[in-house]
């Protein structure tokens, strides 16, 4: 696996999962805040309504009480009743004409006997009208009374004069705060909504209000009781909850948080749709999620451009590593990268440099050894092949060139001869004037030799003072013309010594080297015949070969 796979895989497992499962993790954890957001909210906006309310109805109860402490009235209500003065009910009615008139929102204000019927009230109601008196329920008694269009909070209290009841007031209210209480949706989204209800007669939830979904509602809309899973029964109830998921009262799946008020018995519930809850936190979920694809596309884009900064320099490094091995030393130039990276391509420089003097230095060895090994070489085959005195070639060498020349012979059919030169009394030479000059003498012999013959001759020192010449395409009387010239010319070099000047002489022997017998022994045989009847007449001549020198060399 490279080091690039590896570091980027190494940072997707150290760093972006874990950023994957933390931002799974965030999710999970804004969609729960975002819920219980709002359930603190709807909470928190029933706790404010329902004391709100509490404090109007208290303010409502206080009015009503004050009205009923005013003594004159009172006085003059019992004078009404007892002694039927109808001054005294002018004056009932005016002081409750002013009261109303001191109070805003104040509709109506209303006095009754001890039996409950109408004396007197603020508005121009024909009389009488009775009132169905609480027996069961304590005073003061608050409630929701109606018209088509308004809907009213009445307060009902005792008129008392000196510890008796004298009558009934009831003071009607515009429960304006209602109205507005339900209309207030801010923070509830499209689909939140107040409920508020009173208990009918059959102990179910009746609306007091006109609702989102039903606007005839009011006063005519019913919950059973026995539908406890509603918020508004479990308002009515008494029970102050949060509700999750809760059927409302068209069916839809809410959450809701229910309000009681007791002194009153009066249910309040604000809710929101479940759904519009979900797609609230479904929005947020997404922004999440896109938020999440680009953090995880960034990282793994970083760690993909931090593993490829860190291996590419390496990578770089070791092709680099690969050409140095092939016997390319050029510097490596390409440094970047970490600190690191630059300290290693510093040393490896370095170390290029060290390699590339450590090859110079032994290519330079292997040139010269080879150079020594071949001149080494060319010397041996030389000393195999030649003869060290003269530089002539050798015995054994002439074999191998005799042996070619026979064969192209044989395959031109082209004239062949070979003669054998010997100096004549050498002996004489080596006695009278020393060995060296007699070596002197061979050594000029055999350049003469050498300069003397054409290049395709070939010429041999094949004993003491004895030498070879082969010449191809050649007959044999060509070559008796040519060994005639040869001895004439060596009897005339003059050798110098201290004393004197002296020459040699030399006897040559011809054969032509062809027909059956024309194998190298015979052919150097025929030869050297041929050489002993020059010597044997008398020396300094050139003889060719003929068979009968066979026969006298058996008689011989
Ligand atoms: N200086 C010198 N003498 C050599 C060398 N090789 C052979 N000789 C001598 O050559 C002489 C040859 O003598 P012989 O074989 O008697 O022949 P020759 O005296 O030339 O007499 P003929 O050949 O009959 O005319 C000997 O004295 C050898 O010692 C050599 O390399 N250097």
């Amino acid at each position: 696996m490279k080091l690039k796979h590896v570091l980027t895989l190494s940072f997707i497992f150290l760093s972006v999962l874990p950023l994957f499962l933390a931002l799974q993790y965030l999710n999970e954890y804004t969609a729960k805040q975002h819920r219980t957001q709002v359930e603190e909210k709807l909470e928190a906006l029933s706790f404010i309504a329902e004391k709100r309310i509490e404090a109007v109805i208290a303010r409502i109860i206080d009015s009503n009480a004050l009205i009923a402490s005013r003594t004159q009235m009172r006085l003059s209500l019992v004078k009404w009743l007892e002694l039927r003065d109808k001054l005294a009910l002018q004056k009932v009615t005016q002081i409750i004409k002013d009261a109303k008139g001191g109070m805003t929102r104040l509709h109506n204000i209303s006095i009754y006997d001890t039996q409950g019927n109408l004396v007197t009230s603020t508005l121009n109601q024909s009389l009488p009208t009775t009132l169905a008196l609480p027996i069961k329920k304590a005073l003061p008694l608050v409630k929701l009374n109606h018209t088509d269009e308004q809907l009213f909070v009445a307060s009902l209290n005792r008129l008392m004069l000196d510890n008796h009841v004298i009558g009934y007031i009831e003071t009607q209210f515009y429960a304006d705060f209602v109205i507005e209480l339900i209309q207030e949706r801010t923070g509830l989204g499209k689909s939140g909504e107040w409920l508020f209800a009173v208990r009918n007669q059959d102990g179910d939830a009746l609306f007091a209000v006109p609702l989102k979904y039903d606007s005839q509602a009011a006063f005519k809309r019913t919950v059973s009781k026995s539908n406890v899973q509603t918020p508004i029964t479990q308002a009515l109830m008494g029970n102050e909850v949060i509700m999750a998921h809760a059927p409302d009262y068209t069916g839809q799946a809410v959450l809701a948080s229910t309000r009681y008020l007791p002194s009153l018995d009066w249910g309040i519930v604000v809710k929101m749709n479940e759904a519009e809850i979900s797609e609230s936190i479904k929005k947020t979920s997404i922004v999440i999620y896109l938020l999440e694809g680009i953090i995880l596309v960034l990282a793994i884009a970083i760690g993909v451009s931090i593993s490829v900064y860190i291996s590419n320099p390496i990578e770089k490094l070791i092709s680099h590593t690969n050409k140095v091995a092939k016997g390319n030393f050029d510097p490596y130039t390409n440094v970047s990268g970490l600190q690191e990276v630059k300290e290693l391509s510093k040393h490896f420089n370095y170390m290029i440099s060290a390699l590339k003097d450590l090859n110079d230095n032994l290519n330079q060895k292997v040139l010269e050894r080879t150079q020594e090994l071949n001149s080494a070489n060319q010397k041996l085959k030389e000393l195999s092949i030649k003869d060290p005195l003269t530089g002539l070639f050798n015995r054994r060498h002439l074999h191998d060139v005799l042996s070619h020349e026979l064969n192209r012979s044989t395959r031109y059919k082209s004239p062949l001869t070979l003669c054998i030169m010997d100096i004549d009394h050498f002996k004489t030479v080596n006695d009278t004037w020393g060995h060296d000059k007699g070596d002197e003498v061979l050594i000029k012999m055999a350049k003469y030799l050498q300069t003397t013959l054409r290049d395709c001759d070939t010429v041999a020192r094949i004993g003491g003072e004895e030498f070879c010449i082969i010449l191809p395409s050649t007959r044999v009387s060509a070559s008796v013309g040519l060994l005639e010239r040869i001895r004439q010319d060596i009897s005339d070099i003059n050798f110098d010594t201290c004393l004197e000047q002296f020459t040699v002489t030399a006897s040559f022997g011809v054969t032509l080297c062809a027909g059956s017998k024309n194998n190298i022994d015979n052919i150097l045989k025929q030869a050297d015949l041929a050489l002993y009847k020059a010597k044997s007449k008398g020396r300094n001549r050139v003889e060719v070969y003929s068979q009968s020198d066979d026969n006298n060399s058996v008689n011989s």
